[in-house]
């Protein structure tokens, strides 16, 4: 559905993005995570055309965004940086006017939208006395209009409160289960990503860190051992990556393979555990040191 191929791009000599490469499937919720001026924004820019690549080009649906924007973006919705609305203009208005600059859409289809966000009770009051959360559903509905199988969700729960958290992750879930659409979001909250994304992208300055299922990668372990240093003499040998008690074993050698060693090695082990991962352990691991 998306293919991102060897994106770059500098700001006044600054790498933002450096030759990054991914590809996002139909019908996946797709994470893209990263600190502040990580680049994710300059991605999010790249693929909806607002941002020329040094190098590299993004595909949607086979097209070259640099080379066919409006094919590439034809089945395409996004909210990406704050929307703006016109506050004395109704919801209802404000879409109006959007479809006015954007090509048509029918009534029917405006309707279908707002009933899919749940706005339609308050479509006809001013924008100036919605929430923010209701902001959100407007920019969401706004997305959705031009009927797109791809959308791009900029921090689209940043700002909202617990609840407002929680009816977005329905929608996003529903867009994709009941609607079949194909979403990348950004989120800087992990646990939200978690219960959404089984696959993220994560961006440190600019490179690549992870692209894959998190869920998936190498299984770790805690470790409880009577002396650290013949440990790590052992598990050096084996290749095994000590952070504190929690170890993360190379490709083929299983935990059994490890605790036989050090038991060899003259080392006691008292106890033997399944690190649980979180999204949020296994990205910090990713962005630090
Ligand atoms: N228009 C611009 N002009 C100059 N520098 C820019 C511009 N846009 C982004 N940058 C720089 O590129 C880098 C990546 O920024 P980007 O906005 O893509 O990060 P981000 O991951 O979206 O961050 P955030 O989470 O804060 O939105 C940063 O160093 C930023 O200062």
């Amino acid at each position: 559905m998306v293919r991102l191929e060897r994106l770059s791009k500098s700001w006044r000599g600054r790498k933002a993005l450096d030759s990054l490469s991914l590809e996002i499937a139909k019908g996946e919720i797709f994470g893209l995570l990263g600190h502040n001026g990580a680049g994710k924004s300059t991605t999010f820019g790249m693929m909806l055309g607002h941002v020329h690549p040094d190098e590299g080009d993004a595909f949607i649906a086979g097209h070259s965004v640099t080379q066919d924007r409006p094919r590439a973006l034809e089945k395409v919705g996004a909210i990406f940086e704050t929307p703006s609305f016109y506050d004395y203009m109704s919801g209802w208005q404000n879409l109006r006017f959007f479809v006015s600059l954007s090509g048509a859409v029918s009534r029917e289809r405006m309707q279908d939208v707002l009933r899919l966000v749940g706005l339609e009770k308050r479509i006809n009051d001013p924008v100036r006395t919605y929430s923010h959360g209701m902001r959100q559903r407007l920019a969401l509905a706004q997305a959705l209009l031009p009927d797109p199988d791809f959308i791009l969700l900029d921090e689209p729960t940043e700002g909202l409160d617990p609840q407002g958290i929680r009816e977005m992750r329905e929608m996003i879930l529903r867009l994709r289960d009941e609607h079949g659409l194909t979403i990348l979001l950004s989120s800087h909250l992990l646990s939200e990503v978690e219960q959404l994304c089984d696959r993220v992208a994560i961006l440190h300055q600019g490179r690549l860190m992870y692209c894959g299922n998190w869920r998936d990668a190498r299984p770790e372990w805690e470790l409880e051992v009577d002396a650290w240093d013949a440990a790590d003499r052992v598990l050096a040998a084996l290749k095994v990556v000590r952070t504190d008690s929690h170890v993360a074993l190379p490709d083929g050698l299983e935990i059994a393979d490890v605790v036989d060693a050090l038991v060899r090695g003259g080392v006691r082990v008292s106890r033997v555990q399944p690190f649980e991962r979180t999204l949020e352990s296994f990205y910090l691991e990713r962005t630090t040191g």
